[in-house]
This record gives structure tokens, C-alpha cells and sequence, in this order.
């Protein structure tokens, strides 16, 4: 059996579902799962192992963290140090060629990034959302469904923002912010705020 270009999902959940999908549209091999839980065996068609001692990995293979919680991802990332990462893009999404697209990174269905935009590592960019150009998305942010961020937005690492939020253009948001569902951000945020509303509001902070 040939293992060329399998690529394992590390986390066995309702988003690593997705990202299958999105393997399978693109004719890539999802190789197999990897999750902690004993009692999930397999996810869609494919075997779920519970260590990555199970798995006979050739230097062809790649990873993807299919985590939704942006902290989690993060630190399986640092724990997979040795395993080589790659992204899967949605043959559905439109990518500006001058846009950039880090290792790690899943790019749902409908998304559109815009030029001049960079998009870090381990980031999620969730169905429908749009980047538009000379965005910065830094490592380990969730950008959810139908997010919209205008031109020129900066967004700090690991910050979630919420499904359907808006933020207006040339916004600053830091790292580890929490964006609530349906937000409309029109100020820059500071590190580790939790902003909701329309206009968006800090309610509390996040811990470092
Ligand atoms: C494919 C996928 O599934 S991708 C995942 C998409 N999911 C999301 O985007 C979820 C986004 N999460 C949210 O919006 C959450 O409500 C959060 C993170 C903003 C807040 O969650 P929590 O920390 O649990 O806060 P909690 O629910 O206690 O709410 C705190 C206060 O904020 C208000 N609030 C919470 N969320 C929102 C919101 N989106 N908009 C306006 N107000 C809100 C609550 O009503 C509450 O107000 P009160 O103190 O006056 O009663």
C-alpha cells in the first residue's frame, strides 16, 4: 500500500470532520486520526489511533491539527515539534496570489483572502469568512463562519473571533482576544480582551 502524501489529523472532532472534506476535495489521503479519547475508533471512514506510536509515518507524511480551541492547538503544535505540518484549502476558497498561507493552516469552503494578506500558522479560517487585503493573521487564531474583516486589519495570536463579527478597516486586535459572536469592532483591542456588541465593548479579559 502506498502512504504517499497521507496526511494525519491530530484531534478527532466535528471540525476535523471538515477538514477531511476538504483533503478529499483537494484528492489528498486522509492518512487517519489521532486522538486522546478510547472511545472514538474512527471519524467518517477513517481509523482514529490513540498515539502516534500506533502510526508507521514516512518523511512523506504531513500533519494537521484539527483542534478547534485555539490554546490546545498551540500546545500540540509545540509537542508535534518533529512532524511536518501542512495546510489544506477548500477548492472552493479564492486566495490572492499575493497572499501568503502559513503551514498548519485549514481554509474552509467560500473564504476569500484578499491581496496582500498574510495568514500565519495553525490558523483556522472557517466557512464563508473573508480577509480582505493587507490583513496580518497571526499563528493560532480562529477566524469563525462569516466573519468579515476589512482592509488592513491585524489580528494577534491565538484570538478567536466569534461567528458573523465585523471589524472595521485599518483595526489593531491583540493576541488572545476573544471577539463575540455578531461583534462589530470599530476601536483596536488590547491582549486578551473579551469584546461583544455592536459598538464592541471589553466585558473581561482572558488569562495570560
Ligand atoms: C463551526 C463552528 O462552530 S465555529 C465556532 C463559532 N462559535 C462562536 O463564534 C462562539 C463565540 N462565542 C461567544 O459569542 C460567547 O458568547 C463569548 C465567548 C463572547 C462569551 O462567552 P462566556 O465567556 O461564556 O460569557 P457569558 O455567556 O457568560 O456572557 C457574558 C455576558 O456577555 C453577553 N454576551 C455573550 N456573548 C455575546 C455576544 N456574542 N453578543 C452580545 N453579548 C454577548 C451575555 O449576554 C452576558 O451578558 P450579561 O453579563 O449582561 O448577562
Amino acid at each position: 500500500m502506498s502512504h504517499t502524501n497521507r496526511v494525519f489529523l491530530y484531534g478527532a472532532s466535528g471540525h476535523a470532520k471538515v477538514i477531511c472534506e476538504i483533503l478529499e476535495a483537494r484528492h489528498r489521503t486522509p492518512g487517519g486520526l489521532i486522538d486522546d479519547n478510547p472511545l472514538v475508533t474512527s471519524l467518517l471512514e477513517y481509523p482514529v489511533y490513540h498515539n502516534l506510536q500506533e502510526v508507521v509515518l514516512t518523511t512523506d507524511d504531513h500533519f494537521i491539527i484539527s483542534i478547534g480551541n485555539n490554546r490546545i492547538r498551540k500546545a500540540v503544535a509545540a509537542k508535534l515539534n518533529a512532524v511536518k505540518f501542512t495546510s489544506a484549502i477548500h477548492p472552493a476558497a479564492v486566495i490572492s496570489p499575493r497572499s501568503s498561507v502559513g503551514e498548519g493552516t485549514v481554509v474552509m469552503a467560500n473564504v476569500t483572502v484578499n491581496a496582500q494578506s498574510n495568514i500565519g500558522n495553525h490558523v483556522i479560517l472557517n466557512t464563508n469568512c473573508s480577509i480582505d487585503h493587507d490583513c496580518i493573521v497571526e499563528d493560532f487564531v480562529h477566524i469563525s463562519p462569516n466573519v468579515a474583516l476589512a482592509g488592513n486589519v491585524q489580528v494577534g495570536e491565538g484570538t478567536h473571533i466569534g461567528i458573523g463579527a465585523c471589524v472595521l478597516q485599518n483595526i489593531r486586535i491583540g493576541k488572545w482576544v476573544t471577539i463575540g459572536a455578531g461583534a462589530v469592532i470599530i476601536r483596536d483591542v488590547p491582549d486578551y480582551a473579551v469584546v461583544v456588541g455592536n459598538p464592541g465593548r471589553v466585558i473581561k479579559t482572558n488569562k495570560p
